[in-house]
């Protein structure tokens, strides 16, 4: 435990001497930077590298038929708020060795790569050739498997789904130890997306990349409430024009800002796309040392408008942003997250308060970091201080669920809308036949009456038919969980696949939390 801890406190420690590394490059903008390089493998390499880790699977299920297998990360690595208590006393796999990009098919628009490719990875390595993956999730460090089995999205979503809908073929170990196709599978895989690497592991996938460019202009339209904005996607998910990233309107996502101080608030959607050329005279946002975070950035734009009492104008204000830098905007400080929950913390809320002290430990804020610094807290000190989940419901359901949050005094809400697919019959999905979209809200921040008030959340969310994001704390009880997803298929899947030697899911995702805090059921 202490040693795990050290090794956290060490690799933060790394993290902040490369922050402060690059701040030289950042201040002359030669956008080079010195953290890893983007790694390649061959494709022969790949398979000796699968094939080693089927072979543990079949070597340790033989010996021991009820292990139960999880993912051997570093200390502090993943996009979980929970602690990695859950895998105490479990097997532990290790596939570090699937770091690597095996082709970028320019020609075919396709990348493959292996399951711990992280996002910023691949976008670095892509863009060179003027190609994206079609759906980026913001943090830097979420790797191609996780966003697979947590569902990641973003503000291309709303074109494409969740990210699983972008990949073309996966490759898959089963408990059995098998190594297959996706597309060898289509049960097994119709439910892999979202099952937190219960049912299978990924081992590579084979991702749709789409055109894009270099920059991005994006604009920030104004809305007072959520109705209207609804009906503005309603109205451009009918008229969809797709261009990959290239073009107006190929971005959408909105930041709900809902504090104290109600002449300030409102709707700022953000609509955009990637760009040839910049305008001369335009604004253009790059991120220094003395950036802001994006979210700060939105804020100013909507108090200036509101300032002028310009109560007409709904298109408050337009800039350009590189590519990079607009798919990572949330990256540092992780949204609103950290700001918001470190102002409950004394020392850190000082830095918050302070930009002159921010900006030195700005560039050093990376997701990835505050997740280490999380881990080095108590899940019961987490749970306590701040209200992270993402949920999903259908549109005409999502205004109980702001009303909610700004009841429990949440400052801001992200709004990013999900396209679903008519065919789409994955249990983790909440879509229903004839639905264009649902509505991704992410509720970041200090609410009143942790953790009670998470768990009446996620009672809410089940009411309302919709289902939370299983990254974070989930107090559902067994029963109550279940009801969501449909446990007979689950159960079949996994038998099918000997997908029983992975932890079962809510073990995995609700189990430990349930067992350590005492809230009203
Ligand atoms: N915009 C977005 O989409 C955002 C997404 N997230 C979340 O981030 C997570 C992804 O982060 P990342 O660091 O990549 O992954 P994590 O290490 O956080 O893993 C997430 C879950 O998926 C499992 N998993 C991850 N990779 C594999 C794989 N290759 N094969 C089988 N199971 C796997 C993990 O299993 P195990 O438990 O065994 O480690 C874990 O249960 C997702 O849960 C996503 O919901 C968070 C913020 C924003
Ligand atoms: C926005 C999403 C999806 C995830 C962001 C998660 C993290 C950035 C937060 C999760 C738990 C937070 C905590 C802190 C900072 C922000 C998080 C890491 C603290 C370390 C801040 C200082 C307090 O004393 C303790 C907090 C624990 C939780």
């Amino acid at each position: 435990m202490i040693w795990e801890k050290l090794k956290i406190i060490l690799s933060i420690i790394i993290d902040l001497f490369i922050s402060l590394c690059e701040i030289p490059f950042l201040i002359f903008k030669t956008n080079k930077t010195i953290s890893t390089p983007v790694r390649f493998k061959s494709q022969h390499q790949h398979k000796l590298d699968i094939t080693q880790i089927a072979t543990e699977i079949r070597s340790i299920t033989n010996h021991n038929p009820s292990v139960q297998i999880v993912m051997d990360r570093k200390s502090g690595e993943g996009h979980s708020t929970r602690s990695t208590a859950y895998k105490d006393g479990k097997y532990r796999i290790n596939i570090s060795s699937l770091n690597s990009i095996i082709e970028i098919n320019q020609h075919e628009e396709y990348a493959e790569v292996e399951a711990l490719v992280t996002f910023e990875e691949v976008c670095k390595a892509t863009i060179k050739y003027g190609l994206l993956p079609a759906v980026v999730p913001e943090f830097k460090s979420i790797t191609i498997g996780g966003a697979i089995q947590g569902l990641g999205i973003e503000s291309t979503s709303w074109k494409y789904g969740t990210f699983d809908k972008t990949v073309i073929e996966a490759t898959l170990i089963t408990g059995h130890g098998n190594i297959l196709y996706a597309s060898e599978v289509p049960d097994l895989w119709k439910n892999l997306p979202g099952s937190n690497g219960t049912i299978a592991l990924i081992v590579a996938a084979r991702i749709r990349l789409v055109q894009a460019t270099e920059w991005i202009h994006l604009r920030y339209v104004f809305y007072p409430d959520l109705s209207n904005f609804l009906n503005d996607i309603e109205k451009k998910i009918s008229i969809q024009t797709n261009t990959g990233w290239i073009g107006d309107n190929q971005v959408i996502d909105a930041i709900h800002f809902c504090g104290k101080n109600q002449t300030m608030n409102g709707i700022v959607a953000m609509y955009g796309g990637c760009v040839s050329s910049i305008p001369r005279n335009a604004s253009i946002r790059k991120e220094t040392v003395f950036s802001s975070f994006f979210y700060q950035h939105v804020k100013s734009i909507l108090t200036k408008k509101k300032m002028t009492n310009d109560h007409n104008e709904t298109n408050l204000y337009e800039d350009y942003i590189p590519t990079l830098d607009y798919l990572f905007r949330h990256d540092r400080g992780a949204f609103w997250a950290a700001a918001e929950v470190a102002s409950t913390d004394p020392l850190i809320g000082f830095i918050f308060r302070r930009p002159y002290l921010l900006c030195l430990l700005n560039y050093f804020l990376k997701t990835k970091t505050l997740y280490k610094i999380a881990m080095l807290t108590s899940d019961q000190k987490r749970e306590s201080t701040g209200m992270i989940q993402d949920v999903d419901v259908l549109p005409d359901r999502a205004e109980e669920i702001i009303n909610w949050a700004i009841n429990k005094d949440l400052n801001m809400i992200w709004l990013c809308p999900v396209r679903c697919h008519g065919t789409d019959e994955s249990f983790f999905s909440v879509a229903q036949p004839n639905t264009p979209f649902v509505m991704n809200i992410g509720l970041y921040g200090v609410a009143k009456d942790l953790p009670q008030s998470n768990l009446d959340l996620q009672r809410l969310v089940i009411k309302l038919g919709g289902k939370c994001g299983l990254y974070a704390h989930i107090y559902l009880d067994r029963e109550e969980f279940w009801s969501c997803y449909n446990y007979k298929e689950y159960i079949r899947l996994r038998e099918m696949s000997g997908g029983h030697v992975f932890m079962d899911l809510w073990d995995k995702v609700a189990g430990i939390v349930f067992s350590k805090i005492s809230i009203k059921r």
